[in-house]
């Protein structure tokens, strides 16, 4: 990736990002550059801990950036695009990996033939370990796609889905992790309940997370079977299995999905 990458806004997603292309290599600092709002003590932050350009101006951001990552909340991101619109040339791709907001709408306020993909990331971006999910919008083309998703696949893996899609995505891969991490931490205060270092706790419980995950990935099996191999009769597993069922715990998860997948469509029509 020989260009110059250009990020509007400097929070948790840009940052994800932006470790993970550095620890993976995919760009020189220098080729990479970051503009946020109005907090310099943040793009410090930035430029101390990754050694990345940072600026104040936009202009100076997307001068000659082939690509250029839309990375604000959903709803400062109408102010954030008004302002590149005099600054963006014809040429340049623009990825959002904004929740809940269409490339139609980006389009709209672009008001010109731009291309953009729309990308749902997650934050293990950071560690190259991102599932992420792409979508083009209506002006980009097969090779913007690629760019796109050859991006992407440096720091994870990358579906390619219709925009239609994204509300899900969002609900399942994009807010996913924290699912886990709601679930991990009440296992840490289980264990650590029952007497158990906190520390061996955390490391236990991370290895086991990551375990599962990779059991997932490759042992061909789906979770269902994956589960009833763990679940020996009148065993550990069956009675707590039997405590999340009572608590209707698959039916939470469901709920939590829903309402995840509700709010991206509603962060959709906010603007
Ligand atoms: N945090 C996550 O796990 C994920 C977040 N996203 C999406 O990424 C986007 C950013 O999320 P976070 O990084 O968590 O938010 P954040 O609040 O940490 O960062 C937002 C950044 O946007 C900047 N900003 C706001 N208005 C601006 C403007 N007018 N011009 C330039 N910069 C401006 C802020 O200064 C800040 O640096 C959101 O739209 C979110 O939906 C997508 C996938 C996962
Ligand atoms: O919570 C959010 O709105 C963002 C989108 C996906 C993950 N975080």
């Amino acid at each position: 990736m020989p260009e110059k990458i250009a990020f509007i806004g400097a929070g948790s997603m840009a940052e994800a990002i932006i470790s993970g292309i550095r620890e993976m290599n995919v760009y020189e600092k220098e080729q990479v550059w970051v503009t946020n709002k109005e907090n310099k003590e943040r793009l410090q932050y930035m430029k101390d801990r990754y050694g990345v350009r940072c600026t104040a101006e936009k202009a100076e951001a997307l001068q000659d950036a082939a690509i250029v990552v839309l990375a604000t909340k959903p709803y400062d991101l109408k102010d954030a695009v008004l302002d590149i619109v005099p600054l963006l040339q014809p040429e340049q791709l623009v990825i959002s990996v904004v929740a809940g907001i269409s490339t139609d709408y980006i389009g709209s306020l672009l008001q010109q033939n731009t291309a953009i993909v729309r990308v749902m990331p997650n934050t293990s971006a950071s560690i190259g370990m991102s599932a992420t999910a792409i979508a083009a919008g209506e002006f980009a083309a097969t090779d913007d796609m690629k760019k796109a998703k050859a991006l992407f696949e440096t720091i994870g893996t990358v579906e390619i889905v219709d925009e239609e899609a994204m509300h899900t995505v969002t609900s399942i891969s994009g807010s996913g992790p924290a699912y886990i991490y709601y679930l991990v931490e009440a296992m840490e205060k289980a264990a650590v309940n029952a007497g158990l270092q906190a520390e061996v706790a955390k490391q236990l419980i991370a290895q086991t997370v990551l375990g599962a995950g990779e059991m997932l990935k490759k042992s061909g099996e789906n979770a269902a079977a994956l589960r009833k191999k763990i679940t020996s009769k009148k065993g550990t597993t069956e009675a707590g299995i039997q405590t999340l069922a009572a608590h209707q715990f698959q039916q939470a998860v469901i709920d939590c999905v829903d309402s995840a997948r509700k709010r991206s469509i509603e962060l959709g029509k906010q603007n």
